[in-house]
């Protein structure tokens, strides 16, 4: 059966010339997403922080290095569905695969299932790889493997490895939209059964760059792009890398997800009563809403503490907080204290608005972090969720009377977000659950699982699957 090319949804980058095509030098681009893909799986490492790094070392620009990676971060996010095919076309179990050998299937399969490669560009540039990695009887090998690959479109081969839509959607799902079954579950109980699958896929495109004007510093008219639906400051980076932009390099703005930038904005639109000097963000690093919130403050003559617990982290705070010279961006606006939010070293009642943008699974940003799926168990909420409402119960401790906490997270996973906040609320006669109002309260579609509280979601909105609720001390 040939291949229908109305399926092939990705652009082809260097695939189209047909680099490597028989017996030669490895393609630079695939040697790229292969070492970032091995990285990841030798070494823990996380896919975007180590693209850059291989990119500059092989000397990959444009074209090239747009090719590597889409190839290494879409090979990444599908493995669950690759592994289902490749299961198909091995004759022994994917275990006893060489892991290297199995690195480099999977993005030959990504080539043919889902970008605009040619098969034979797509197998040979990988024959090549694993040749010059492994060795000519693991090349063989994966020929054999690569052309049965090539014989069906990925839509017949979902419908031959994944179980019944019907019968077993999770399950489905599990392959065709490639997460691990627990993340399907529950994802399926956050949105709702009927768009837990367009959820699914968008966690499978890549996220659209988006760029933060910091108030006072720069407008958002001097960025290029186009301005965010939602956020006052953003703008969605239409061509170019963010390290182009001047504003970018002088630390005037930053690169941010619309809905981190929708959470620091939630936090600043609370009306408080009030003495309104002192701000804090409790778990801050690496620092992108302390930078946001640190400018918003200083707008209004308020300070921002922005507190984080691992102190190279609170590094990463103080690098979003200053220019290129290490001078504070908005100076005498901002401090960073590395410690520990759960037993925090400020007096109880000294704050009047707290951000608690909690350590969560994250599983609200896989676009993001192509691995991160596979990384995540069922088990890290057990660590995670006593956390959560340890750090919420102290920000609710350090607020004054009137003052406000935003708890938020970077995960719609209930346990993490209503369950938190119910939980924290039982426990407390001392707070209300207030309605989010103002400009995020108004963004459509975004009601959370408690009342007045808002979930954003990247088949939505276009952003990171952010929670937000608003906590007010009496
Ligand atoms: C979701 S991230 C915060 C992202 C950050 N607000 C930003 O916009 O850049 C959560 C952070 O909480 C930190 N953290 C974890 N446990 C903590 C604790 N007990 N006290 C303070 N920070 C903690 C983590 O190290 C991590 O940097």
């Amino acid at each position: 059966m040939s291949r229908s090319s109305e399926r092939r949804r990705r652009p082809s980058g260097p695939g189209r010339r047909g680099p490597g095509r028989g017996s030669g030098p490895v393609d630079p681009a695939r040697l790229a997403a292969y070492e970032v893909v091995k990285a990841v799986r030798v070494e823990g490492a996380y896919a975007n922080l180590a693209l850059p790094h291989v990119l500059g070392r092989l000397g990959l620009e444009g074209r090239d290095a747009a090719f590597a990676t889409e190839l290494a971060s879409g090979t990444l996010r599908q493995q669950g569905t690759y592994d289902a095919v490749l299961a198909a076309c091995v004759d022994r179990s994917l275990t006893k695969v060489e892991a290297k050998v199995l690195d480099a299937l999977r993005l030959g399969a990504h080539q043919l299932l889902s970008m605009r490669v040619p098969d034979h560009a797509a197998i040979s540039t990988t024959v090549e790889l694993v040749r010059s990695k492994v060795g000519p009887g693991a090349a063989g090998f994966a020929n054999a493997v690569l052309r049965k690959v090539a014989h069906r479109p990925l839509a017949d081969w979902i419908g031959e490895v994944a179980p019944d839509r019907d019968a077993d959607h999770d399950g489905w799902a599990t392959i065709a939209h490639s997460h691990p079954r627990w993340v399907v579950e529950r994802l399926a109980a956050a949105v709702g059964r009927g768009q837990v699958d367009d959820l699914l896929a968008a966690d499978n495109l890549p996220p659209r760059v988006t760029l933060v004007a910091r108030p006072g510093r720069a407008t958002r008219e001097e960025l290029p792009g186009e301005p965010t639906t939602f956020s006052p400051y953003g703008v969605v980076l239409t061509a170019g890398s963010p390290t182009s932009v001047s504003a970018v390099a002088e630390g005037r703005a930053g690169v941010q997800d619309e809905g981190s930038q929708l959470v620091a904005l939630a936090l600043v639109e609370a009306a408080v009563e009030g003495a309104d000097e002192t701000w804090l963000d409790l778990c801050a690093g690496p620092g992108g809403k302390s930078a946001l919130l640190a400018a918003l403050g200083a707008e209004r003559g308020a300070f921002l503490l922005a507190n984080e617990r691992q102190p190279h982290r609170a590094g990463l705070v103080l690098a979003n907080l200053t220019d290129p010279s290490v001078r504070l961006l908005v100076p005498g606006a901002a401090g960073v204290v590395a410690g520990d939010g759960t037993v925090p070293p400020y007096r109880a009642a000294s704050v009047d608005r707290v951000l608690v943008d909690a350590p969560c699974t994250g599983l609200g940003a896989l676009r993001r972090r192509p691995e991160a799926r596979w990384r995540r168990e069922p088990a890290d909420l057990d660590a995670l969720v006593p956390l959560q409402q340890a750090l919420l119960g102290s920000a609710l401790d350090l607020v004054r009377s009137g003052g406000v906490v935003l708890y938020a997270t970077c995960s719609p996973v209930l346990e993490e977000t209503r369950g938190v906040v119910e939980q924290v609320l039982a426990m407390r006669d001392d707070v209300t659950l207030e309605p989010i109002g103002g400009l995020v309260g108004a963004v459509p579609d975004s009601a959370g699982p408690l009342p007045g509280t808002v979930q954003l979601w990247p088949h939505r909105h276009g952003t990171d699957a952010m929670f937000l609720a608003l906590l007010r001390k009496g």
